[in-house]
C-alpha cells in the first residue's frame, strides 16, 4: 500500500477526474494535467486522510484547453462537479492562518441544454481554500439540494429558482404547481447564497427559502442533510443573512400575509428559533425585501425597503423586471430598531429611499453619561436604483463591451436618533469616488460586530464597468479608500480574518477569489492593515463568481 505521503504526492501532481456535466460533452475536458511540482512539506496525517478518501478525484483539461479559453470564468458555470487539490502559493501564507475558508454561490446555471437568466438561479458551487502551515488546499463541489439532484435527474428545473420556475406540462400539473406554491413545497432548496459556522460547529449553507438551509462538512464538502428547524414558527422565506454568533442566531421572518417581520433567536447548540417581537410593515402591502440587515450590542435593526416582495410576481412563469419584487417610492422606507432583550421597538424612522442587499455593520451612540442616543447601520446602498437586480443578470453580466454600465452605490449611513424623532437620515459615509463609486460583498472584522467600528472590505468599481472590479478597504475614520484592482477581473467578497491575539482593528487578512481577463483564477491574500497582496495561488482553472464565505478556524 501506498504511504500517506507517496499517495498525498501523488495526488497532488496528478488529478482523475469522476464527475462531470452533461454538457461537458467536449473530450477535451478531459486528460492529465500537472498542477504543481511536489509539495513543499510533507502533508499531514488527516489532510492526507481527506484527500486520500476522495480517490479517484479529478482529470483536469489540458493545459492548452485552459490557455485557449480567454473568457472570463466569473459567469460560467463550474467545469466539473468537483475538484480537491494543493496549489502553489506566490509569497507567504501567514503560518498564523490556520484553517477552512469556504465560499458558497451560485456556480451552475444551466441544466441540459436550457440556461438560466439570473446570477442569483444557480445551483450552489461551495469553495473550499484550506489554510495550514503555510500551504494551500483548494477544493470545490457542487451541494447535493434536491432541487439540484432533481434537476439533474429529470434534466429540467423542477423547483421554483429566484427567476426560474419549472415549466408546467399540462393545465392540470398547472393548477397542482400553483398549490405547491402556496404551500411552499415547489419552492426551491438550491442553498446558494451563503454559508455560516453555528457556535456548535455545524456549518450551513443559506439561501433565502427556509428549505434551503443544509449542514454540509467543512473537510469534504459532502452534503450531510437539511438543517431543520425545529420550532413550530414555520414561515417559507427569511434573511439569506442571518447574524451568527458563538453564542447566537438571529434572523428575519418576512410575513407577506399580515405584512410584517418577525424577529427571532435561536441559541446555538439548538435547531430551535425563539420568537423575540414583531415588526409591522408601516408602507406598502408588502414587506420590502430582507436579504440581510443589521444588529448592534442592544438592538435588532429591521430595514422596511421600498422594493417590496409582491404575491402577483411570485405566481409568475415568467420572470417579470424586478423578478419577485416590486419597487414603492410611495409607501416610503423605513428603518426600525428592536431591543433585543425586551422585543420591544424602541425606534420606527421614515428614511430617504433605499436599495440595499447587504447591510455592513451597525452600533450605537452614547451621550457622555453612557445613554444610547442614536444607531447607526451603515450598508452598500445602490442609488435607492433598482436596476442592479437587472444588472445581475447573466446576460449583461457576459456582454461588457467597455461601456460603463454599473450603477452607482455608495456606503449608505442611517442614523436613527432614539429620541422619538420621525425621520431618520442616510447619507453616503465617504464620498462614493473614493471607491469609484461600485460598492456591494462586504465584511469587516467580526469582533467588531455591533460596535463601532473604523474598517470595512468590499468590492468597489474601476470604471468602466459592469460589476464591481476592485476590492476596497474602507477607512470609515478617515473616510478614504484604497483599492486594489488587476484589469479585466472580477474578485469575489473580500473576506476580512482576524489574526489570533489581534489588538488592532484591521490585523488580519482579506481572502478573495478572483476571475481573472484570461479565463483563469486565483485565490488573493492581502495584508489587512496595508492592504498589499501578500500570497496568491493560482487554481487549475477559473471558477464561476462566488457570493459569501465564512471562516472555519483549525480544532
Ligand atoms: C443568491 C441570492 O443572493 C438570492 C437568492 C434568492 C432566492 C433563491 C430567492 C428565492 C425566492 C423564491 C424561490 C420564492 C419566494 C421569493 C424569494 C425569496 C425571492
Ligand atoms: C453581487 C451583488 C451586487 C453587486 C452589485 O454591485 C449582490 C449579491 C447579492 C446577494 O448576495
Ligand atoms: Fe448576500
Amino acid at each position: 500500500m501506498a504511504s500517506f505521503a507517496s499517495l498525498a504526492t501523488k495526488i497532488y501532481c496528478n488529478k482523475i477526474l469522476s464527475d462531470r456535466f452533461d454538457h461537458d460533452k467536449d473530450e477535451s475536458y478531459f486528460g492529465k494535467v500537472k498542477v504543481n511540482e511536489k509539495p513543499k512539506k510533507n502533508l499531514d496525517l488527516k489532510l492526507v486522510t481527506n484527500v486520500a478518501s476522495q480517490l479517484p478525484v479529478i482529470v483536469l483539461p489540458p493545459d492548452e484547453v485552459v490557455k485557449k479559453e480567454k473568457k472570463l470564468a466569473a459567469w460560467t458555470s463550474v467545469r466539473q462537479e468537483r475538484w480537491e487539490g494543493e496549489l502553489v502559493v506566490e509569497g507567504d501564507l501567514p503560518l498564523w492562518l490556520n484553517g477552512t475558508y469556504l465560499r458558497n454561490g451560485p456556480g451552475q446555471w444551466h441544466i441540459g441544454n436550457y440556461n438560466f437568466r439570473h446570477l442569483f438561479d444557480g445551483y450552489a458551487t461551495l469553495v473550499r481554500l484550506h489554510f495550514e502551515n503555510g500551504r494551500l488546499i483548494m477544493g470545490h463541489r457542487q451541494i447535493e439540494s434536491e432541487a439540484y439532484k432533481a434537476a439533474k435527474h429529470n434534466n429540467k428545473i423542477c423547483y421554483r429558482e429566484f427567476s426560474e420556475v419549472p415549466k408546467p406540462d399540462n393545465f392540470l400539473s398547472y393548477i397542482g404547481d400553483m398549490a405547491k406554491l402556496l404551500s411552499g413545497a415547489s419552492l426551491t432548496d438550491n442553498a446558494n447564497t451563503g454559508v455560516v459556522k453555528l457556535g456548535d460547529g455545524r456549518v450551513v449553507c443559506l439561501t433565502e427559502t427556509i428549505k434551503g438551509s443544509i449542514i454540509i462538512d467543512p473537510d469534504t464538502l459532502d452534503t450531510i442533510g437539511k438543517f431543520e428547524f425545529s420550532d413550530s414558527l414555520g414561515g417559507l422565506i427569511h434573511s439569506a443573512h442571518p447574524i451568527v454568533t458563538d453564542s447566537e442566531f438571529w434572523t428575519l421572518i418576512p410575513d407577506l400575509i399580515n405584512p410584517g417581520y418577525l424577529v427571532v433567536r435561536m441559541e446555538q447548540g439548538t435547531n430551535e428559533r425563539k420568537y423575540i417581537g414583531r415588526v409591522s410593515c408601516r408602507g406598502g402591502p408588502a414587506p420590502g425585501w430582507v436579504h440581510s440587515f443589521p444588529v448592534t450590542e442592544h438592538y435588532i435593526i429591521v430595514p422596511e425597503m421600498p422594493l417590496r416582495y409582491c404575491a402577483q410576481n411570485l405566481l409568475k412563469a415568467e420572470p417579470t423586471p424586478l423578478y419577485k419584487f416590486e419597487w414603492h417610492p410611495h409607501s416610503k422606507g423605513f428603518m426600525h430598531v428592536m431591543c433585543k432583550a425586551s422585543g420591544n421597538i424602541v425606534a420606527s424612522v421614515e428614511v430617504p429611499l433605499f436599495v440595499t442587499f447587504h447591510f455592513i455593520n451597525a452600533y450605537e451612540e452614547k451621550d457622555e453619561d453612557g445613554r444610547v442616543t442614536a444607531v447607526i447601520a451603515d450598508c452598500c446602498e445602490h442609488s435607492a436604483d433598482t436596476t442592479i437586480l437587472d444588472k445581475l443578470r447573466l446576460e449583461n453580466l457576459r456582454s461588457f463591451n467597455g461601456e460603463d454600465v454599473l450603477p452607482d452605490a455608495r456606503v449608505g449611513r442611517f442614523r436613527i436618533a432614539l429620541d422619538g424623532s420621525p425621520y431618520g437620515e442616510l447619507e453616503a459615509a465617504l464620498d462614493p469616488n473614493e471607491h469609484g463609486r461600485g460598492m456591494d460583498m462586504c465584511s469587516f472584522n467580526p469582533c467588531y460586530l455591533g460596535k463601532k467600528y473604523r474598517y470595512a472590505y468590499a468590492c468597489g468599481a474601476k470604471r468602466p464597468c459592469n460589476f464591481p472590479n476592485t476590492l476596497t478597504k474602507i477607512d470609515l475614520f478617515e473616510k478614504k479608500a484604497k483599492n486594489w484592482y488587476d484589469e479585466g477581473a472580477v474578485p469575489s467578497e473580500p473576506f476580512f480574518v482576524a489574526r489570533p491575539g489581534a489588538t488592532e482593528e484591521d490585523d488580519g487578512v482579506v481572502i478573495s477569489m478572483i476571475s481573472d481577463k484570461n479565463g483563469e483564477g486565483y485565490a488573493l491574500i492581502l495584508d489587512g492593515s496595508t492592504f498589499e497582496e501578500i500570497a496568491r495561488a493560482k487554481f487549475p482553472y477559473g471558477l464561476p463568481y462566488g457570493l459569501h464565505g465564512c471562516w472555519v478556524p483549525k480544532k
